[in-house]
């Protein structure tokens, strides 16, 4: 009689190594299924450009599957009615899988969880995401959770810390026993069907666990040790890790960037308290899982957000007049992410010089960032909006042009994502509203015709922003 395979249902965790839930289910000396479900029954599907990066990143899992000897089995559908099929279809007595933290993904891997345990399999479940779970780091003067980013990373690194001294993470196994019988998959359709965007998206990028490695490598031996001043220059390639893509795939794990940052004897503190703001966000999307559609802060319900479409096209287009924001918001349509530093800039833009809803920031965001993330893109939009948990405030409002001469100051970052200004000299490149209309025309540029002035004056909008706030708060 064939063995009885058991289930690793694979989710936001595409890699082999350090999977508790993989490492599990081979444990078991039983052959596997190894699956992942596109699931339609989901609150929130996932943007067009984190979409495309699950594209490539599924495409790298299967065949680092086949050459363990095994294969990967796709699905498209509910997960519950995929999972029963798949029991029904091969007796398997077990499914393994690890957590997630969405308010409906939670919801939906209960009813499961029960369902399947009702038929008799056993279910377990792990931590494969967060170096610690959302319930786990706990303030100590009480409440359920940590409101401030500073004494919540604190604690947590009191439990991360000494869980991470000892911690050998799981290698990826040698081979893996596929079921013996080879279960139809579903053709893969996550790429968009009529553009052809998704290819000029992943340039530059390679999804998968091993080129995750290859980053974290490359990052740790050269950049790391610069990272704490490097990472605001946008047009420093090296300067952060770009990890963020290959985090939110779930190809390499927080544990593992631990271990090897700490590995590296370098000084790594204020890399790790990035991956620390993260574990914050989930540990804000859990405590409140409408974090990306409601005010954390219920104050600012009263805001009066102005409802301007054009404006927002032109903000999502790049096309405001300020080169700093134009050019971040042209990287992110063309390459599905943005640096950190800029990011904070056009989002600052959105919310306060144009008065748009923050929640139309995180959509865009949503739709364009190859890791657009359910806890850190709500959770650094209401950080920006002053809406959120230890947020900024309101009041801080970036100043776009002195944003850029400080942080690109030879205007390097502006010329490889706003073209039409290239020939401009330095002193103009983040005001060319001001330049000459000779230093215009040696340059090629006309206003209005080749570059937009700037579609608001930034001291009347910091006063309009600041009126805004002071009347949503009588
Ligand atoms: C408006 C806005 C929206 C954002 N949306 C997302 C998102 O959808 N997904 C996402 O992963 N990050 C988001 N961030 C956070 C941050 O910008 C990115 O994580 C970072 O730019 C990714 O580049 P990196 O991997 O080179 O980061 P590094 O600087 O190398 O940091 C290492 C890792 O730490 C984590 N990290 C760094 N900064 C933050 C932060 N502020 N909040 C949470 N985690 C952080 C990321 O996982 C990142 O990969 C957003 C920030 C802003 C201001």
């Amino acid at each position: 009689m064939p063995e009885k395979p058991v289930i690793i249902w694979f989710r936001r965790d595409l890699r082999l190594s350090d999977n508790p839930a993989l490492s599990a289910a081979i444990e078991t000396g039983r052959p596997l299924i190894l699956l992942y479900i596109d699931e339609t029954d989901i609150a929130r599907k996932d943007g067009s450009a984190k979409r495309v990066w699950l594209h490539h990143s599924l495409k790298a899992l299967s065949r680092s599957i086949k050459e363990k000897g095994a294969s990967l089995t796709i699905r498209q559908g509910e997960a519950m009615a995929i999972l029963n099929d798949i029991v029904a279809e091969t007796q398997s007595t077990a499914i393994f899988w690890n957590r997630r933290y969405e308010a409906d993904r939670i919801e939906a891997d209960k009813n499961i969880k029960s369902e399947l345990k009702a038929k008799g399999l056993h279910v377990e479940t792990f931590n494969g995401a967060l170096l610690t779970e959302p319930w786990e780091v706990s303030p100590k003067s009480g409440g359920d959770y940590y409101k401030v980013f500073t004494p919540y990373w604190r604690a947590a690194c009191q439990i991360i810390e000494p869980n991470m001294i000892d911690y050998v993470p799981y290698p990826a196994p040698e081979t893996l026993r596929g079921h013996s019988s080879v279960l139809r998959s579903d053709a893969l359709s996550l790429l968009p069907k009529d553009l052809d965007w998704d290819d000029k998206v992943m340039q530059g990028w390679e999804a998968g666990e091993a080129a995750a490695w290859d980053r974290l490598e490359d990052f740790l031996a050269s950049s790391v040790a610069d990272y704490p001043e490097a990472r605001d220059i946008p047009s420093n390639k090296s300067g952060t890790s770009r990890l963020s893509p290959h985090l939110s795939a779930g190809e390499i794990s927080p544990r593992q960037i631990w271990h090897a940052a700490r590995a590296s004897n370098k000084n790594v503190d204020k890399f790790l308290s990035e991956i620390g703001w993260r574990e914050f966000s989930y540990v804000l999307l859990y405590h409140n899982p409408k974090l990306a559609s409601e005010n954390y802060k219920v104050e600012f319900n009263a805001f009066h957000w102005r409802v301007d479409e054009t404006a927002l096209k032109a903000w999502q287009t790049g096309k405001t007049g300020y080169p700093f924001v134009d050019a971040g918001l042209r990287q992110l349509y063309q390459t599905g992410w943005m640096h950190n530093r800029v990011r904070m800039v056009v989002a600052s833009f959105l919310i306060k010089h144009l008065l748009i809803d923050w929640r139309e920031g995180e959509a865009w965001f949503w739709d364009c960032l190859v890791e657009a993330d359910p806890a850190s893109n709500a959770a650094s939009w209401q950080w920006v909006a002053g809406s959120g948990a230890d947020a900024s405030p309101y009041f801080r409002i970036f100043n776009p042009f002195t944003q850029g001469q400080k942080f690109d100051p030879q205007g390097d970052y502006v010329k490889a994502f706003v073209p039409e200004l290239k020939s401009l000299p330095n002193k103009y490149i983040h005001t060319p509203w001001t330049a000459p209309s000779s230093v215009l025309d040696d340059a090629n540029i006309c206003l209005d015709t080749d570059y937009p002035r700037p579609m608001v004056d930034h001291k009347s909008a910091r006063e309009r922003a600041l009126a805004t706030y002071k009347q949503s708060r009588q």
